[in-house]
């Protein structure tokens, strides 16, 4: 069975919304999800299951009098309990055979696709999705877990795939080795694919982990753990911490007999992570290796050639797709002057048509994550008020959660604060460009590089494009989000992380090390 799913990855269909049976099948899913609501969630620790009277309270920010649920929260002594669990199933994980751990991961993406509208509708009332980015965060689970699955085989079968340079008289051989404990850290917005793909490309590759989930998701978080009980990965593989990134985040990074860590998440908390790990606790015996993915200020550069259309659209799309809550969200668009009003007057159209409402009616724009960054985000806006031109939004939004408008800013000049720093909300800042070369220059002038994109019609400037766009994905002609596993390798440059492609042919040796083992040949 294994030999067939490998000569078959293909993506994970979305599901078409547009057909009323699936509208239908949805609607039955948050029916069935809302009746679960308002449960207590344990902690994962060795197989056992561990309440405590300190909780997270998730809420709908859809909808804030809705509880989500109630999820314990670690202490620094249970995450102690917690290392001390996946150093002893470390010993056995390890040896397990790599296809036998590969198939804990297809097992666990048959059995999501099965329970594929359930796991999308939590995260319609827990992260304020709407049916597509809800579908398409499943989608991208499922993807993780059988590309994972297949890459980790793969990488088994390296002598006979790649073999090494042979050298008479002597046998040589290549393994990959897992590192050993692993912390995983995650961020909210993509709760269920970037969570599981974290997690499960470490324990595939035979380490075992700690999972701190981000607390606004935490009960989205618990649900794929109980996944992964369920189709029996063993106890102390995948513990499950929950608590304060402060208090658990900083025990675990700093710990020392953490060998890596695996984070996605903001820059400032990257760079904390990066620094504390780079100090040696007492006790520590090797290097701990840190893969950081952080934040992007995204953008898209306009030329006169293009089909201005579809260039606006695609704006309108990395801008306000999840209220630019995506890492990759294109949050700057860079268009030349010659069409700039055409390209301006498109994309405030477009915006101003975004419906405003609750993430399970299925309306376009929903909610931001929490009060904190409804905050933020409605500073950045008085901000953007004074640094350009404000053309469409720029107020909160009706509703009993933490609705803004989708904004959007003209006229901003390429230093303005709006045009460098992360938003992470439905904040649009446009820019002027003398030419398309000015206009690159101008999308390079940032100390992120995750997303880009480019728009035109001319070839000399696509290929000039392709080479001088400083960014981990550059798309031509299309938006600047959407990565598809196996398809579009993600990660960033400069701050904006480590650039480890996840879903991608790399990803797994970096929780790997290269074992070569030389044996001299009997006479
Ligand atoms: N590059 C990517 O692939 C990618 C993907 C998704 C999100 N992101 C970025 O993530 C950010 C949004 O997510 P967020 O708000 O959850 O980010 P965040 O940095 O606030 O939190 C990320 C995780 O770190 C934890 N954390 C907080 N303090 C910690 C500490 N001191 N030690 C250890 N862990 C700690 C949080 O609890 C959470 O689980 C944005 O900047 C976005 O661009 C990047
Ligand atoms: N991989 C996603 C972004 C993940 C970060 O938020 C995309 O390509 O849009």
């Amino acid at each position: 069975m294994t030999n067939s799913r490998m000569a078959s990855f293909a993506n994970e269909a979305f599901t078409d919304f547009t057909l009323e049976e699936n509208q239908r099948a949805m609607k039955a899913a948050l029916i069935k999800v809302r009746g679960e609501l308002g449960g207590d969630y344990p902690l994962f620790i060795g197989g056992e299951k561990v309440m405590t009277a300190e909780r997270t309270v998730s809420i709908n920010p859809g909808n804030k009098d809705e509880i989500i649920g109630y999820v314990s929260k670690a202490s620094v002594e249970l995450v102690e309990r917690a290392m001390n669990s996946a150093l002893t199933a470390f010993e056995s994980w390890k040896k397990t055979p790599a296809i036998e751990r590969a198939q804990y991961l297809f097992d666990a993406a048959d059995l999501m696709r099965l329970r594929k509208h359930e796991f999308s509708a939590l995260m319609v009332l827990e992260a304020g999705k709407n049916y597509a980015e809800a579908d398409a965060d499943t989608a991208e689970a499922i993807d993780f877990l059988d590309f994972y699955a297949r890459e980790m085989i793969r990488l088994s079968e390296t002598n006979t795939i790649r073999p090494l340079t042979k050298l008479a008289g002597e046998t040589n051989e290549i393994t990959y080795i897992p590192l050993g404990v692993g912390a995983i850290i995650p961020p909210w917005n993509f709760p269920l694919a970037i969570l599981a793909g974290m997690t499960s490309a470490a324990i595939v590759c035979g380490n075992t982990v700690l999972l701190k989930p981000a607390s606004p998701t935490a009960v989205i978080a618990h649900k794929f753990v109980a996944l992964m009980e369920e189709v029996g990965v063993p106890a102390g593989v995948i513990n499950f911490v929950p608590g304060s990134g402060a208090e658990v985040g900083d025990y675990m990074t700093s710990h020392p007999k953490t060998r890596f860590i695996n984070f996605t998440g903001s820059k400032e908390v990257g760079l904390r992570i990066n620094r504390i790990a780079s100090e040696t606790a007492k006790g520590q015996i090797w290097i701990k290796r840190v893969v950081a993915e952080l934040g992007g200020k995204d953008g898209i550069v306009v030329d006169e050639t293009a089909d201005l259309d579809q260039a606006a659209s695609a704006i309108v799309a990395s801008a306000f797709g999840f209220q630019g809550q995506k890492c990759s969200a294109g949050s700057r668009a860079v268009v030349v002057k010659s069409v700039y009003e055409e390209v301006l007057n498109k994309v405030a159209d477009l915006t101003r048509k975004l419906q405003i409402g609750l993430p399970e009616d299925n309306y376009q724009a929903g909610p931001v994550i929490d009060r904190n960054s409804y905050d933020k985000i409605l500073e950045y806006i008085e901000i953007g008020k004074r640094e350009g031109r404000l053309v469409v939004g720029g107020e909160k939004a009706e509703g009993n959660g933490f609705y803004i408008q989708p904004t959007v800013f003209a006229d901003v000049k390429s230093d303005a604060r709006i045009m460098q720093e992360e938003i992470f909300g439905p904040v649009l800042a446009i820019a002027a460009a003398e030419d398309w070369k000015e206009a690159i220059d101008m999308y390079n002038d940032t100390e992120f590089g995750l997303t880009g994109a480019f728009f035109s019609r001319v070839e000399d400037r696509i290929s000039y494009a392709l080479e001088e766009m400083h960014c981990g994905n550059l798309y031509i002609n299309r938006k600047c989000t959407g990565a598809l596993v196996g398809v579009h390798p993600f990660g960033g440059f400069n701050m904006s992380g480590t650039d480890s492609k996840a879903g991608g042919y790399d990803y797994l040796l970096q929780f790997t090390q290269a074992k070569l083992t030389s044996r001299k040949n009997e006479a």
